[in-house]
C-alpha cells in the first residue's frame, strides 16, 4: 500500500482534481484494450469550485471506514445529493489514497443504472466531496435487518438487479472486491445501486483509465470484508472476477437467511470456516436457490467462474417461481430493459424463450405484463436498432421501444432472428 506524507497529500489533491488532459477510453469500445495507465485524465463528472456553504446538509446516510455520507441539497438548483466527505489527513495518515483517487477516476468512467452515478466533486483545505447520486432507501443491509430475512421473491430481484450491474462492471474490466448488503443500495422505489468502488481492481484487459501502477497495486493486498473473501485471497491468490461471485453467493445467502454463511465471533474464526468451506443451509431455502449458491461459493476458483453452469444455476433460480413458463421451457436471453414510453419509462424485463415466447415481465413480481404475439414471418414480428442501446420491436399493432444499458441491441436482434430462421 501507499505510504502517504505531504507529498501524498499533494498528488491525492491532484488526482482529485481534473488538472490533466487525455483522451477518454472509447466506452463499448474492444474489449481486448490493455488498461490505459496515464498520468492525465479528463473527468466527465467535473471538480468544482463550490464550498461546503454551497450546500444545506441534511441527515448522515452512512459512515464508512474514511468517510462520511450525508444528504446534501444545492441551495441555488435545490438538486439533492449524497455529499461523500473524506477527511485529507485521516485518508493520508490511513493510507487510503489509492482507494479514494480509484473510486473517483472509476466511479467517473461508469455508466449503468445499477452503479452509483458521481455528479461532481470539490475541495476545500480540509476535505475532498464527492456528490453521488442519491440513494434515499438505504442500505439492502438494513432492509434484511429490519425484516429478519427475505422472501427468494424478493431475494430473486435484488439478485437479478445486482448480477445485471456486475456483468457490467465485469465487462468493463472491473473486480469489483466488496460486494457486500452494505454496499448495494436502495433508491426510493426500491431498485439496487452498487456503491463503494474504493477497493476496485482492473483486469489486465480492463477498458478502464486508470492512474499509473494502480492496475497492479493491491493485486494481491487483502482488500474486501471478512466475511465474504473466497478462500484463495485468504491463500494471497491475486484478485479475479471469482472475488466477487464468491461475494455475491455470501450476500444472497444473507438475503435468504439474515446473516452471512461464514459469519463467526472473530475474523480468524470467519477465515477458518471460510477455508473449511463451513456452509450449511437452513432447510427452508429452495433447493434451486442452494444450488446456486453452492455454485458461486465453490472453492476452486475455475469451477465458480465456469460462467455457463453459473448462469444455468442463476436461471434455474430466476426460474423457479416463474409459472409463465411452460415445463422444459428454456429461457434464450433475458435483460432488464428501459421501456420507453410518452410520459414515463419503465423498467422491464424482457424475456426470450425457445418456445419461442417475447415476454414483457414486471421485475419487481416476476409477472408477465404483456407478451408479444410471435410470428417466424419477419413483415410481423422485427426488430429494428437504432445503435447499441436502443432498438424497437416491431408487430403490425405495436411498436415497443427499449434502452439497453448493456448495449445488447444487436444481440437481441440477432436472437429473434435467429428463432424465426431456425
Ligand atoms: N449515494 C449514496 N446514497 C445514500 N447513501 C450512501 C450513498 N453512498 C454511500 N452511502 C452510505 O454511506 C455508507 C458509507 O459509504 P461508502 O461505503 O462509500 O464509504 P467508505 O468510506 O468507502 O466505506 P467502506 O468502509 O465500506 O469502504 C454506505 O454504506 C451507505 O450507507
Amino acid at each position: 500500500m501507499t505510504t502517504v506524507g505531504a507529498d501524498g497529500e499533494e498528488e491525492m489533491e491532484r488526482d482529485f482534481e481534473a488538472k490533466l488532459r487525455l483522451q477518454q477510453p472509447s466506452m463499448g469500445g474492444v474489449s481486448s484494450k490493455a488498461v490505459q495507465r496515464t498520468n492525465s485524465i479528463a473527468f466527465r463528472a467535473p471538480q468544482e469550485q463550490f464550498t461546503i456553504d454551497d450546500f444545506e446538509l441534511g441527515k448522515v446516510f452512512g459512515v464508512g471506514s474514511y468517510s462520511k455520507v450525508v444528504r446534501a441539497k444545492k441551495k441555488d438548483t435545490r438538486n439533492v445529493y449524497a455529499l461523500k466527505i473524506m477527511d485529507k489527513k485521516f485518508i493520508a495518515k490511513e493510507n487510503k489514497v489509492s482507494y479514494v483517487k480509484m473510486e473517483r477516476i472509476v466511479l467517473d468512467q461508469l455508466d449503468h443504472p445499477g452503479i452509483i452515478r458521481l455528479c461532481f466533486t470539490f475541495q476545500d483545505s480540509y476535505s475532498l466531496y464527492m456528490a453521488l447520486e442519491c440513494c434515499e432507501g438505504g442500505e439492502l443491509f438494513d432492509q434484511i435487518t429490519r425484516k429478519g430475512r427475505l422472501s427468494e421473491d424478493e431475494a430473486r430481484f435484488y439478485a437479478a438487479e445486482v448480477v445485471d450491474a456486475l456483468e457490467y462492471i465485469h465487462g468493463m474490466g472491473l473486480i469489483h472486491r466488496d460486494i457486500k448488503p452494505e454496499n448495494l443500495l436502495l433508491t426510493i422505489d426500491g431498485h439496487i445501486k452498487i456503491a463503494d468502488f474504493g477497493s476496485v481492481k482492473p483486469t489486465r484487459d480492463s477498458q478502464i483509465t486508470v492512474l499509473p501502477n494502480s492496475a497492479n497495486e493491491k493485486a494481491c493486498t487483502f482488500v474486501g470484508t471478512a466475511a465474504y473473501i473466497p478462500p484463495e485471497v485468504l491463500n494471497s491468490s491475486p484478485a479475479t472476477l471469482g472475488n466477487d461471485l464468491w461475494a455475491l453467493g455470501c450476500t444472497l445467502y444473507q438475503m435468504l437467511s439474515g446473516s452471512s454463511p461464514f459469519k463467526d465471533a472473530s475474523e480468524w474464526l470467519i477465515f477458518q470456516k471460510i477455508i473449511a468451506r463451513d456452509l450449511k443451509f437452513p432447510e427452508y431455502f429452495s433447493h434451486e436457490a442452494r444450488d446456486l449458491i453452492d455454485k458461486l461459493l465453490f472453492t476452486k476458483l475455475s469451477d465458480r467462474a465456469q460462467k455457463g453452469t453459473c448462469f444455468m444455476k442463476f436461471m434455474q433460480f430466476m426460474n423457479a417461481r416463474q409459472e409463465f413458463l411452460e415445463p422444459g421451457e428454456v429461457i434464450i436471453m433475458i435483460s432488464m430493459l428501459k421501456k420507453i414510453q410518452k410520459l414515463s419509462n419503465k423498467k422491464v424485463q424482457l424475456i426470450l424463450t425457445d418456445k419461442p415466447k417475447l415476454l414483457l415481465v414486471d421485475p419487481s413480481k416476476m409477472t408477465v405484463k404483456a407478451s408479444i404475439v410471435w410470428s417466424d414471418n419477419p413483415s410481423e414480428l422485427n426488430v429494428q436498432v437504432t445503435n447499441s442501446s436502443y432498438f424497437k420491436i416491431c408487430t403490425p399493432k405495436k411498436v415497443i421501444s427499449f434502452e439497453d444499458a448493456k448495449q445488447r441491441a444487436w444481440q437481441w436482434k440477432k436472437a429473434i432472428e435467429g428463432l424465426q430462421h431456425r
